[in-house]
Parts: structure tokens; sequence; C-alpha cells
């Protein structure tokens, strides 16, 4: 079992010469075989939280720590990161022209493996071709620069494309639901179900319960003013769908206000 743990972080981001803060303290624990959703409103650091753990130099963390197995990663550089298991399937996925999909996801591959050892070329290319059609996706997409070209839906499969083949041991789907049609959001979640095991865990942020239909999360975080400030289980999901987040956020007594509302 492998884990993921977020103690007490307090991180911040250059803002026109100011230093302000997004995460106040942020508490979260994942293990793998579990699924963790993040819910909360707009502004509130979620994408930052998912960006900080993969390592986005933007992000300078105050205080606090990020644990995987136990062993603080904060001083490790992006791919050391992802070698180690952790994988950040973004909210607006970049095109990068010049090196193929299946390159790309090849090299990745490779990288979580030992050096002597790469993946069979045989090997791969049945794995990959077996995931694009679970993902509804063809092997022209695969020849294609990395997204380039592809529609908004398309560039999500393909994120959940790599976290297919890549198998790492925490995913983090930042709103992998956004701009997906209804048959592109059954697609993405039967790819993110089949995922599930021993030796997966994810973490997936989305601002709507209908992703949560179809992947069933073990816990449900909802996070306000920079930190966790309620866990659940799918139910609370679904409260916060009907109630909306201003009377949780009154309930908890907290002095937090949310974007939409008047200062
Ligand atoms: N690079 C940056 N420069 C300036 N401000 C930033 C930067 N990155 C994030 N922020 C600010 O930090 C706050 C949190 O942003 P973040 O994208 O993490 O929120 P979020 O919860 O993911 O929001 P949403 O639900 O709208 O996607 C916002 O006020 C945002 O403007």
């Amino acid at each position: 079992m492998s884990t993921l743990e977020v103690k007490d972080l307090y991180v911040s981001v250059q803002d026109n010469n100011e230093e302000k803060q997004i995460l106040k303290g942020l508490n979260l624990k994942m293990s793998t075989g579990e699924i963790h959703a993040i819910m909360g409103p707009n502004g509130t650091g979620k994408s930052t939280l998912s960006s900080t753990i993969m390592g986005d130099a933007k992000y300078h963390i105050n205080s606090g720590d990020i644990l995987l197995n136990g062993e603080s990663i904060l001083d490790w550089p992006v791919d050391q990161r992802a070698r180690a298991g952790l994988f950040l399937a973004m909210q607006y996925p970049a095109e990068i022209p010049g090196v193929t999909n299946a390159e790309f996801v090849k090299a990745a591959v490779n990288a979580r493996r030992p050096k002597n050892d790469p993946v069979p070329m045989g090997e791969f290319m049945k794995e990959l071709q077996s995931t694009l059609k679970t993902l509804d996706m063809t092997m022209e997409m695969a020849g294609r620069y990395l997204n380039q070209g592809f529609s908004g839906g398309e560039k999500k499969r393909n994120e959940i494309m790599q976290m297919m083949m890549i198998k790492p041991s925490f995913a983090i789907l930042d709103e992998i639901d956004s701009g997906l049609d209804i048959d592109a959001l059954k697609v993405v979640s039967r790819g993110v179900n089949l995922m599930r095991g021993d030796n997966f865990g994810a973490l997936l942020i989305t601002h709507y319960q209908r992703l949560l239909n179809y992947i069933e999360p073990d816990f449900v975080h909802v996070m306000m003013g920079g930190k966790i400030v309620k866990t659940g289980d799918a139910s609370l999901a679904k409260r916060l769908e009907n109630e909306g987040y201003a009377k949780l956020r009154d309930e908890l007594g907290l002095d937090i206000k949310l974007v939409d509302e008047d200062a």
C-alpha cells in the first residue's frame, strides 16, 4: 500500500509583486485503493493544491509538508515525482508539437521502469491498442502530435489514456469532467474505474456531483478558504449539489467570502 499525505500546507503565489496566500493549512491523507473527491467554490485553491503536489515551482510552499510513503517530496523535481508514481491530469492539457502521443507515453512508461528494462515494443503497442479501444479512441490519435488539434474532450480522454498506460500509484484528475459530453464522461469514468484497485488511488477535483455518479468516491472533501473544511462520503457531494456552499460554510461558522458574494 502507498500513501500520499499533505500536512498543514501553506502555499502562496506571486501576484503583481504581492505574495498571495492560497492554501492555508491544508491536510489530506490518501492511500492506494481509495478514490477521493475534492469539491469547492471557484478560486478556493483546488488547482493550486494539485499543481503543488506535482511540484510546480510557481507555487511557494511557506510551511507544511507533502509526503509520499512517509517521505517528504518537497525537494523533488516534477520528473522525480512522476517516476515515483504521481500523475496529474491537467485542467488544460498542453499541446506539444513534434512529439507524438505514442512516443510521449512510451517515454513516460519507460521512465517508471529500470533503465535496462524498457517495455518491449510489441507489448507496448498491444496495450496501447487495447487502452485506446477502451476509451473509444483511434490508433490514428496515438500517432498525432501530443494533444495537437485535439478537441477539449479528446484532450481529456488522452489524459486518461496516459494514466492507464503509465499506471501511477496516485492520479490527480483536475476537472477531468469539464467540457465532456455525456458519452465522453462515461468513457473517461470507465477508464478510471478500470484502474481501481489496491495499487491505485485517485484524487478527483470536480465541480459536479454528476461525475461521482460514474466514479463513486470513498471520500468527499469540501475545500473552502484554502483548506479542507469537511470530509464525508458520497452523500456529501449530493448535499452540496442541492444546497450550495454558503449553507455549509455558515453551519461550520467559517468566515469565508465566496467569489460570487458581494463584499
Ligand atoms: N499564478 C497565479 N498568479 C496569481 N494568482 C493565482 C495564480 N494561481 C492561482 N492564483 C489565484 O489563487 C486562487 C486559487 O486558484 P485555483 O486555480 O487554485 O482555484 P480553484 O479552486 O482550482 O478554482 P476553480 O474552481 O475556479 O478552478 C485564485 O484566486 C487564483 O486567481
